[in-house]
């Protein structure tokens, strides 16, 4: 069943429209402005418009951040100095409100739904956390696969399940957000594998570790790839040898807002990571992708020089939850709203240089 969830909502993602582009190209030259001269907010308008179908595009106001929580069994590793238990704190904190992910989304007039596709730990029902746990965890990727091929399924179809349930909430843009201690590692393993870099290239501090704690973040990610040698011509098979349940989640629900001609906006580095695997399986969702935030992490800058995306901004941000992506919405928001109010040379009465 969800197998054929995916097969379906990798058919439905269909490249952005050229003449809805071409007609916002064309009218962000008409308006009151220097040509290009607001910058990426003037490419990002265009692709709006393509994503729609129509230019303007209708500003992009209800957004919903999903949040995605899982457990990693690299962790053994030393690979981050956290304990699993502030996954399952964290998600807890999220669900109450308290996480910066909630009050940047606040900020920006977001929606935070929190799912668990794959904490380890116990914790009592809680409101506002959907229980959609594939798996207690992953296993340890550096010396076994993290997943079944049937696990990264199941957490593919929990991610478009979210996303549809939240278009059909009447959400206009989603955000991806996770929780996860140890998923730098599973990201950075999922871009060397992706984008054929090399793992010193695309490895970070993560929640901060000492450089020789990131020589041996680097050494158990060489080795994961050593032992499964994933296929890049297999997404699903790079994400159950040493992804992560969240990033499977992330990865479908970019694949389902795609589907439903939907902007999406990443995050930091578990995102960019997410995005590689989706954009493998459906090369046409690389067109509803919008890079929030550049940020700490070097795997960030990999991937998206894969993916082909600029960063709306970088802030030096390395904390994920979806808290730069949150940051991003109103620079999205002001990217259409651009190509729908301003007045064109023509109104104006002004003559253009
Ligand atoms: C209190 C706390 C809150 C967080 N919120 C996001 N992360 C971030 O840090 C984790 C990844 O980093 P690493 O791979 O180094 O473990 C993820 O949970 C990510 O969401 C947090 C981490 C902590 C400790
Ligand atoms: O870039 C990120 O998303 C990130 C960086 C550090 C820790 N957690 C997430």
């Amino acid at each position: 069943m969800s197998e054929q969830l995916i097969a379906d909502t990798v058919t439905a993602i269909a490249a952005t429209s050229q003449r809805a582009v071409a007609a916002a190209e064309a009218r962000q030259a008409s308006l009151t402005k220097p040509a290009g001269s607001l910058g990426l907010l003037e490419r990002i308008g265009i692709q709006l418009a393509g994503i729609a179908r129509v230019c303007p595009p209708p500003v992009p106001e209800r957004a919903v951040v999903g949040v995605f929580a899982g457990d990693h069994g690299v962790c053994a590793q030393g690979v981050t100095p956290w304990p699993q238990e502030v996954t399952v704190a964290m998600l807890l904190n999220m669900a109450a409100g308290g996480a910066a992910i909630n009050v940047l989304a606040a900020q920006a007039g977001a929606e935070v739904v929190v799912t668990d596709v794959g904490v380890k730990l116990d914790y009592p029902p809680t409101d506002g956390v959907r229980g959609r746990n594939v798996a207690r965890g992953t296993r340890d990727l550096s010396v076994e696969a993290a997943m079944t091929r049937d696990e990264a399924i199941a957490a593919l179809a929990v991610g478009i399940d979210t996303a549809n349930e939240a278009l059909d909430g009447g959400a206009q843009v989603l955000l991806t957000g996770e929780m996860g201690i140890g998923n730098t590692t599973a990201s950075s393993a999922l871009i060397a594998a992706i984008t054929g870099a090399g793992v010193a290239a695309v490895t970070g501090r993560g929640t901060g570790i000492d450089n020789e704690a990131l020589a041996g973040k680097i050494a158990v990610i060489e080795r994961a790839l050593a032992l499964h040698r994933p296929d890049p011509s297999d997404p699903v098979g790079v994400l159950a040898a040493v992804g992560g349940l969240e990033q499977a989640a992330i990865a479908g629900f970019i694949l389902g807002a795609a589907a439903r001609r939907v902007p999406v906006i990443l995050d930091g580095v578990i995102a960019c990571a997410s995005a590689c695997i989706a954009v493998s399986l459906a090369p046409e969702a690389r067109g509803y992708l919008i890079a929030g935030h550049a940020g700490a992490e070097p795997g960030i800058t990999e991937a998206l020089s894969w993916l082909g995306l600029d960063a709306l901004v970088d802030l030096g941000l390395r904390l994920g939850e979806g808290t730069g992506a949150a940051l991003a919405l109103p620079m999205v928001q002001a990217s259409a709203r651009i190509l729908r109010d301003m007045a064109t040379f023509d109104d104006a009465n002004i003559s253009a240089g």
